[in-house]
């Protein structure tokens, strides 16, 4: 099994699962906070000492919670708005510790019942992993134990910060964990799946279907780059020979290992080796030239014949042999996937006429 651990897949997901969520609650979060900044200072007065303190204990937790929030959850369409909360909330901070750091002679203690709230609601949180809560609830407790220091609280009341704390962190942290582990299995599961709908089963190479679903994706990559595609139709030679010499289950060895060598042949993330039904197979090869495509056209019938698999019934040779038909495309040649294709298989008809173990390249811009 993979590990999903450092996949950045995994990562989009999961963000992208949860962006919603955790950008309306940043939102609500940046608002309530500046509505309760509102209600308190026309309350006490913005020289009041005890509203600086009120606000240090509001808005400390608050910065790493919405850099966090903003950061991991962020996509190109909100990106800005994202980021103008976050800084939001960094400046209105920024001064609020500042002037606490001025005032910070004042005998008051701060009561921490908001705190825990803080991470009580970190807990919750469903766009970061169980790690980053952790270290926010950990900072918070080690700002909140500093601030009892500064102001020379009680061992009680360092007591009884540790225990509150220390019992929301234990237990946010052990229900995190079982969270983030129930969504890593369905993300698993999902793939799995997904998987399994996109392969061809006896050999491992992508199947039909998702073929049909990623070729035209392809094509608009290679336009997009300015880049060319080498598109062939494979066909194994004499194959209904081979599997009544041999026997079928023979045929299905022969075919999965044609398929794991034409799988060799992958070099660029996006070259696809697909078994478009029987013993025919599609190989695109991503970013090539014009002159390129010759020379792979040649190593894919090469690559067939170098696994030397007996074909004592073939009459053109004592192996296996496979012959393609092979177009090379680019975003300036303007054909359809359906005239590509209808190409390839003109030119894999010329290869099987033309004696069979052979690769026919069919220049397209000269159509
Ligand atoms: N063992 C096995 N055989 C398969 C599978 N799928 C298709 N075939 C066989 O592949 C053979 C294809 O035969 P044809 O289409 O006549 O082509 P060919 O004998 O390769 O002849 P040419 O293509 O003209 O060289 C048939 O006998 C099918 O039964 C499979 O999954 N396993």
């Amino acid at each position: 099994m993979f590990s999903i651990r450092h996949s950045p897949d995994y990562i989009r997901k999961f963000n992208s699962d949860y962006s919603v969520e955790s950008r309306l609650a940043s939102y609500a979060a940046s608002v309530a906070l500046i509505l309760f900044t509102l209600w308190d200072a026309s309350d006490l007065g913005w020289q009041s000492q005890e509203l600086l303190l009120i606000l240090l204990v509001r808005f400390v937790p608050m910065i790493p919670i919405l850099i966090l929030m903003q950061c991991w959850t962020r996509s190109n369409k909100h990106y800005r708005v994202d980021i103008l909360v976050t800084l939001m909330g960094i400046a209105l901070c920024v001064p609020i510790v500042f002037s606490y750091w001025i005032y910070h002679s004042v005998g008051q203690w701060l009561d921490f019942n908001a705190l825990m709230l803080a991470i009580t609601a970190v807990f919750f949180l469903p766009s970061i992993f169980y790690q980053q809560k952790l270290i926010i609830g950990l900072s918070a407790l080690f700002v909140y134990l500093l601030y009892l220091v500064l102001v020379s609280a009680s061992a009680d009341v360092f007591i009884q910060a540790g225990l509150y704390l220390g019992l929301i962190i234990t237990v946010g942290s052990l229900h995190s964990v079982s969270f983030d582990a129930h969504r890593k299995a369905n993300y698993q599961k999902n793939l799995f799946l997904k998987d399994l709908a996109h392969t061809d089963q006896l050999t491992g190479a992508e199947n039909r279907h998702k073929f049909e679903e990623r070729f035209e994706q392809l094509m608009k990559s290679a336009r997009e780059q300015d880049t060319g595609l080498g598109i062939a139709i494979v066909d194994i030679d004499f194959f209904k020979r081979f599997n009544d010499f041999y026997g079928h289950m023979k045929g299905d060895d022969c075919l999965i290992r044609v398929a794991k060598a034409f799988l060799r042949l992958r070099e660029h993330e996006l070259d696809r080796c697909v078994r478009f039904g029987g013993e025919e197979f599609i190989l695109i090869k991503y970013g090539v030239s014009a002159n390129q495509v010759q020379w792979w056209a040649q190593a894919i019938v090469e690559q067939v014949r170098r696994l030397n698999i007996d074909h004592q019934d073939s009459p053109i040779a004592q192996c296996v042999t496979a012959s393609a038909g092979v177009v090379y495309w680019d975003g300036s040649i303007g054909l359809t996937r359906t005239q590509l294709m209808k190409t390839a298989d003109d030119a894999l008809y010329r290869a099987k006429n033309n004696g069979r173990d052979r690769a026919e390249v069919e220049e397209t811009h000269k159509l």
